[in-house]
């Protein structure tokens, strides 16, 4: 099929990428020229593992291209995939801007009868305010769906290549052969249902991963309390198929650019039709809170922290991606620096973009995770990147000025830590002491 996708970030780009690798011909389209050069001399404008080699592949066999250029994209395709970005209001809300601008670009682009599917996450509703904006923009005629995207940001190539389901959402069912079989190439969980059903699915399953993790997070709180093992209770929680293992690792919560804009945004759509969504604006606050445990915890082990020495490991929001959108570890440097704090940060590939949104003269940059320890007064991790999995613990108690590691996605288990000397605290687990060892002269 030939489509074009409009919005290359970390969805359309990756979206793009991995149909033409099923064979279609795909068109790339951004308003950002800077991206739209870098991705013509195939450089990745994000870190996504894989990528790059699939758009090599893809240039290459001539069924990938990037352009500024929307009408002509627009008009030698038949199927339009929206993949624009759609934050927060101040007031929580979707902005559907971006939405609103690239659909008056399409409907003025028309050459013909297209189709046009919305990837990007949209509140329920969205696609009928698009199919009119649409209708005063163009005399041809369009289908309007919704196929939202339920990539993961670090394994999204995996995911969209092996989904665990593809939703479709259309009101003209002539138009379910012909997009089942486009997407039968990744899998055949296909479920065809209403746009305003999809649109829905979409929130609600990020909303109800969301709540698992608020949910282990508060289960957290109570272990440390009384004496029980987070980590542990998860395991024997999760053997139940019922209930499932993933999305119950407790930790300092979660960041992104879907969960939190996603939560709020469905709290709105709630508040909007009179509902208030109790459920979701607890996961909402739990999860707000759950960062600070990681101050709490410092607080608890050097007293003041102004003046101290911090070392941070992990700064995205996750592994495997630069992105540091809604990352806990900007609240917790902002609120570190409030406090008088001195840092050193390091991300194995985070540090531009974190650099771009926040930079302190408290701050130092480092390149490497022993370097970002060496003097702290305590190490934070933030994020769980398998470099720190395999950091070699051991040495820290001759680096560090006080071997102190608040570990704040419970990465390392008891037998990694014990023997190091190390203060170990992590979340909902008990703490592993050792008698203050004094350092030795390396
Ligand atoms: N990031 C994820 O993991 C993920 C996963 C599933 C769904 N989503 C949803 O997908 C959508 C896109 O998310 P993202 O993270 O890829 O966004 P992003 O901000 O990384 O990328 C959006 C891109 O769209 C471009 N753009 C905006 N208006 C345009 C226009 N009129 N013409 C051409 N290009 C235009 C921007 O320049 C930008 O490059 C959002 O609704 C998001 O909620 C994101
Ligand atoms: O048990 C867990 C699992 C995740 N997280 C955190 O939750 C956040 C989100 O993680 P993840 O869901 O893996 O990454 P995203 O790329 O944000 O993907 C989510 O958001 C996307 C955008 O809507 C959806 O497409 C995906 O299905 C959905 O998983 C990260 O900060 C994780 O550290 C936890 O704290 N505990």
């Amino acid at each position: 099929m030939k489509i074009a996708v409009i919005g290359t970030g970390y969805v359309g780009l990756v979206s793009g990428v991995c149909f033409a690798e099923k064979g279609n011909h795909v068109i790339c389209v951004d308003q950002d020229k800077q991206k739209v050069e870098k991705l013509q001399n195939r450089i990745s404008p994000i870190f996504e593992p894989g990528i790059e080699e699939l758009m090599d592949r893809n240039l290459k066999a001539g069924r990938l291209a990037f352009t500024s250029d929307l009408t002509q994209a627009i008009q030698q395709s038949e199927l339009i995939i929206i993949a624009v970005g759609t934050p927060s209001l101040p007031n929580g809300e979707a902005d559907l801007q971006y939405i609103e601008q690239a659909v008056m670009q399409i409907g003025q682009a028309m050459n013909g009868h297209k189709i046009v599917a919305t990837k990007s996450t949209v509140p329920v509703g969205t696609n009928e305010h698009i199919q009119m904006i649409l209708a005063m923009n163009t005399m041809e005629t369009f289908d309007v769906v919704s196929i939202p995207e339920f990539l993961r940001e670090g394994s999204a190539i995996q995911d969209t290549l092996h989904p665990d389901r593809i939703v479709i959402g259309l009101d003209n069912l002539d138009l379910t052969e012909t997009l089942t079989e486009l997407h039968r190439a990744f899998t055949d969980q296909i479920f065809v249902t209403s746009i305003r059903s999809a649109e829905m699915i979409k929130y609600a399953s990020n909303a109800f991963l969301a709540t698992k993790i608020s949910f282990i997070n508060e289960i957290s709180n109570i272990c440390e309390k009384v004496g029980a093992d987070v980590t542990e209770v998860a395991k024997g929680m999760g053997q139940d198929r019922r209930i499932g293992a993933s999305f119950l690792n407790a930790g300092i919560g979660y960041g992104g650019s879907c969960f939190p804009k996603d939560t709020d945004a469905l709290i709105q759509i709630a508040g909007n039709v009179d509902y208030e969504f109790q459920l979701l604006k607890s996961v909402v606050e739990v999860n707000k809170s759950q960062r600070y445990k990681v101050i709490t915890k410092l607080e608890g082990s050097l007293g003041r922290l102004s003046g101290k020495i911090i070392g941070i490991w992990g700064l995205s929001f996750k592994p495997n991606t630069d992105d540091i959108r809604y990352a806990p570890s900007i609240e917790i440097v902002e609120t570190l620096l409030k406090a008088g704090a001195r840092l050193k940060l390091y991300d194995p590939i985070a540090m531009e973009k974190f650099r771009e949104h926040i930079d302190h003269p408290a701050i130092q940059w480092c390149e490497s995770a022993l370097e970002a320890a060496t003097g702290a007064d305590a190490l934070c991790l933030l994020t769980d990147w398998d470099e720190f999995k395999t950091a070699p613990l051991s040495q820290l108690v001759f680096i560090m000025e006080q071997p102190i590691l608040i570990d704040g996605r419970n990465v390392y288990s008891r037998e990694q830590i014990e023997g190091t000397g190390i203060h170990y605290y992590s979340v909902g687990r008990p703490d592993q002491k050792h008698p203050t060892r004094h350092k030795a002269v390396v």
